[in-house]
């Protein structure tokens, strides 16, 4: 990376502002997956070994620029606390005076958390006076949010322009993962695009044609495809918009000679729940009136033969409804085939790692990235502005 990280300075007595992704699941005010907070420990304890104050800045949610008490970052900082078993102080605002003197008190090694910066308009808007306001409270700018790289926002990215700018290790390591397995991969390189997301989806489709060898396609993705070639789907999930680029994805495959795989069989079902009736059929014979909600027992076996004979294996989204039991054999199947395949294994989007942990599959992965959307992006070869605001080296 030729951007600047948090070695590359000295942080020892200064006041550092670092950008965290600790948009974490909650139920009922309690975290239900930490992954997002234990990713970013190995820079906060950098910081605290070196000396720095630590000032962490996060988004929860989506508030829409209001305070919002379910979306406080209380929980983050307690959790936080835990892990790194040292006091955590926390701000009940992320700007103006109070917030000003509890870093005031900061000593070296302290951490204070700040609270939820979406709470105010100008974090979204990226406005630069909110931004300078940010900046003001410290000296060095630290951005380890790869979650949230593909936004550009104040704390994202307009606190750049006040403060020195520097990755942390967890963005770092995302995009040296990320950027290593894509540039010059290891081939055969397949990617696997699944989920219900098809209008996200689908440029990276393009952009994956001309990088891998294999392009496999599941999910409700799929029926987009199944539908662009002229068959009935059902009930099946389907971006009508998306037609005309499915069938041009179809094409650009075969002239590039690529290995552009659909599904040859789907579990259908006559309603979507855990009570409905399911059977099997080919792609092409989805019944009026029943939905595809998983890729069928052939096309699981093509998939886990092509993921075991990859060298690198990049997925992103599910192949069914694995949320519900009956839905979930394709979905596992292609964990399971990434989990002992010999080739590198990336995942990401939070549907992928969720099924991936809900198999106890994950410890087995070689890379799972705590950005889905951004990991998309930077999939697609769109600039971060999370990262292009930083320092050059
Ligand atoms: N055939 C299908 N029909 C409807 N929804 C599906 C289908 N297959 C997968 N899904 C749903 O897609 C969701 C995940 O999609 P998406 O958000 O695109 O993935 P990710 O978060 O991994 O990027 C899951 O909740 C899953 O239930
Ligand atoms: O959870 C996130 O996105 P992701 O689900 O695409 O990984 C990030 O925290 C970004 O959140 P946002 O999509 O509300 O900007």
């Amino acid at each position: 990376m030729n951007k600047k990280s948090v070695r590359d300075v000295e942080v020892k007595g200064k006041r550092v502002f670092m950008r965290v992704d600790f948009n974490v699941p909650l139920e009922d005010g309690k975290i239900t997956d930490d992954t997002r907070i234990r990713e970013t420990l190995p820079t906060i304890k950098y910081l605290i070994e070196h000396g720095a104050k630590v000032i962490l800045a996060s988004h929860l949610g989506r508030p829409n620029g209001q305070f919002v008490d379910s979306m406080r970052l209380t929980p983050a900082a307690v959790r936080l606390s835990e892990l790194l078993g040292q006091p955590v102080a926390k701000a009940d605002e992320a700007i103006g005076d109070a917030v000003k003197a509890q870093v005031a008190e900061l000593g070296e090694g302290d951490v204070l958390v700040l609270e939820n910066v979406r709470f105010y308009p100008g974090e979204e808007k990226n406005d630069p006076e909110f931004a300078k306001q940010l900046s003001e409270l410290a000296d060095l700018f630290v951005n380890d949010a790869f979650g949230a790289a593909h936004r550009a926002h104040a704390s994202t990215e307009g606190i750049a322009h006040f403060l020195p700018a520097v990755s942390g290790l967890l963005m770092e390591k995302e995009l040296s993962v990320l950027g290593k397995a894509l540039t010059n991969p290891e081939r055969p390189f397949t990617a696997i695009i699944g989920g219900s997301k098809v209008k996200d989806k689908i440029d990276v489709i393009d952009h994956l044609l001309t990088l891998a060898d294999n392009v496999l396609i599941g999910g409700g993705l799929s029926y987009t495809f199944t539908k662009a070639q002229g068959f009935e789907i059902g009930e099946s999930l389907v971006d009508n918009s998306k037609i005309d680029a499915a069938l041009g994805f179809i094409e650009k495959a075969k002239a590039l000679g690529k290995n552009f795989v659909l599904p040859v069989d789907v579990v259908v079902a006559d309603k979507f729940g855990a009570d409905a009736n399911t059977k099997i059929v080919p792609f092409n014979e989805i019944p009026a009136g029943w939905m595809g909600l998983d890729i069928g027992p052939k096309t699981r076996a093509i998939y886990a033969d092509i993921i075991k004979n990859s060298k690198l294996v990049v997925w992103n989204g599910p192949m069914g409804v694995f949320e519900i039991d009956i839905f979930a054999e394709g979905t596992l199947a292609v964990a399971q085939a990434c989990a002992t395949t010999e080739g590198y294994t990336v995942i990401g989007g939070g549907d992928s790692a969720a099924a991936a942990e809900k198999f106890h599959l994950a410890e087995q992965m070689d890379h799972i990235s705590t950005g889905g959307g951004a990991s998309l992006e930077f999939m697609e070869g769109k600039a971060l502005p999370g990262v292009e605001a930083l320092n050059d080296k």
